[in-house]
């Protein structure tokens, strides 16, 4: 039709979505750090105290105590040595060979757990509850993780245990991934947590459960939604790195822990969490020694040691997001306030210091090293009053 104006396709590009990019190896300057500040900083809170811990036992544990006992004052020991930690009398005698092990360790409180397994007695476990010096009953799904054979396949074996402890309002700590040989190993996590966390919370109301070590937005969703009787722990080093730091230019073995590190946007979830100052979540280094040949070999051992380097690394996260006053709810107040018990009287003062710490890469013990975590960047806050 000749004089009519012709219509034109405008054929629009989609908006360009921003790219995901997951950073690189190497850690690149956040805004926040861009922010000019003062040289020299000071903080003081609440001595923190590690809501889940590997000491192991004989050597190793006479070289990682110190490291510990040098920041905390308490700390949740997981039960998985070899035999594990299973009845009231196991966690007795692992309890005075804690204290036996390291000189100043008398200022040091370990909070003593029992592993779970499909033969645990319930009122063995109320007779350890009683005591007050047995916190927690750790559960591991059986082939979940180091020394985990012995954990838990038919949870119907263990209903008894789970509702004797939520009578007596005794937490669970989980580790939370399927063994399913199906399910890819970064999809573990957020598969149990539908198929199996969901289900046996729903099945025992009232039972207390700390996620452990959790390492996705899918379980800080959960988390969120879960009410008071729900707690998650973070390590240090799930703040820190994802599976770039871990994969990119070489494979990095002292990265390597179970639940695997996750892409970016999973870190973020956590860091985003934790520098909130939500109250259900708190700090489990997961701290986990194992020595470096063990690690550093064809199939190495899953573990990340960072019990020497955690105040630095999480004042270093924290700043970053702006949120140094939500550091103390984290290490010091959210745990205790979790699992009932007061906070402690004690403080800690970290310096922001210009020249950044320098740490031993490792330590020794008397059968070989064990690597420190590096995460990859400069520590600039250095813990003043270490014991
Ligand atoms: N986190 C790990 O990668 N390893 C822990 C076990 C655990 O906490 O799952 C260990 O005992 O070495
Ligand atoms: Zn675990
Ligand atoms: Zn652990």
């Amino acid at each position: 039709m000749a004089g009519m104006p012709r219509k034109t396709r405008h054929i629009r590009a989609a908006p360009l979505k921003p790219a995901l990019r997951e950073p690189c190896a190497h850690w690149r300057p956040t805004a926040a750090r861009a922010i000019p500040r003062l040289m020299t900083q000071r903080l003081t809170i609440r001595r923190p105290d590690d809501w889940h811990l590997h000491l192991r036992d004989g050597a190793m544990l006479r070289a990682v105590l110190p490291q510990t006992v040098a920041h905390f004052s308490r700390a949740i020991i997981m039960p998985n040595l070899v035999p594990p930690v299973v009845t009231l009398d196991d966690a007795m005698a692992y309890r005075e060979r804690i204290l036996a092990a390291a000189p100043g360790v008398g200022l040091f409180e370990p909070l003593m757990t029992l592993y779970l397994t499909e033969n645990t007695d319930p009122e063995n476990v109320a007779a350890a509850h009683a005591t007050g010096l047995v916190k927690a009953v750790k559960l591991y799904p059986a082939g979940a993780t180091t020394n985990s054979a012995s954990g838990v396949r038919d949870f119907d074996k263990v209903r008894g245990v789970l509702e004797k402890m939520a009578e007596i309002g005794m937490p669970l700590c989980v580790h939370g991934e399927v063994t399913t040989h199906e399910v890819d190993i970064f999809d573990r996590e957020a598969t149990f947590i539908e198929t199996v966390l969901d289900p046996l919370r729903r099945a025992t109301p009232g039972l207390r459960v700390v996620m452990e070590h959790i390492t996705t937005a899918d379980a800080v969703d959960y988390l969120r939604d879960g009410g008071d009787d729900l707690g998650a722990t973070i390590t240090t080093h799930h703040l820190m790195i994802n599976r770039n730091h871990m994969l990119v230019g070489g494979i990095r073995p002292h990265y390597y822990c179970l639940p695997v590190v996750k892409r970016e946007r999973h870190r973020a979830a956590l860091a985003e969490l934790a520098t909130s100052g939500f109250s259900r979540c708190f700090l489990g280094t997961d701290s986990a020694p194992h020595l470096a040949r063990d690690k550093q070999s064809p199939c190495g051992c899953a573990g990340v040691f960072s019990a020497p380097v955690t105040m630095s690394c999480l004042a270093t996260v924290f700043e970053d997001a702006g949120a140094l006053d939500k550091l103390e709810g984290f290490t010091s107040l959210n745990g205790p306030a979790f699992y009932r018990l007061p906070a402690n009287e004690a403080t800690i003062t970290l310096s922001r210091e210009q020249e950044p710490l320098t740490f031993a890469p490792q330590i020794e013990t008397e059968n070989g090293p064990v690597v420190v975590f590096d995460p990859g960047r400069p520590l600039h806050w250095h813990v003043l009053d270490e014991l």
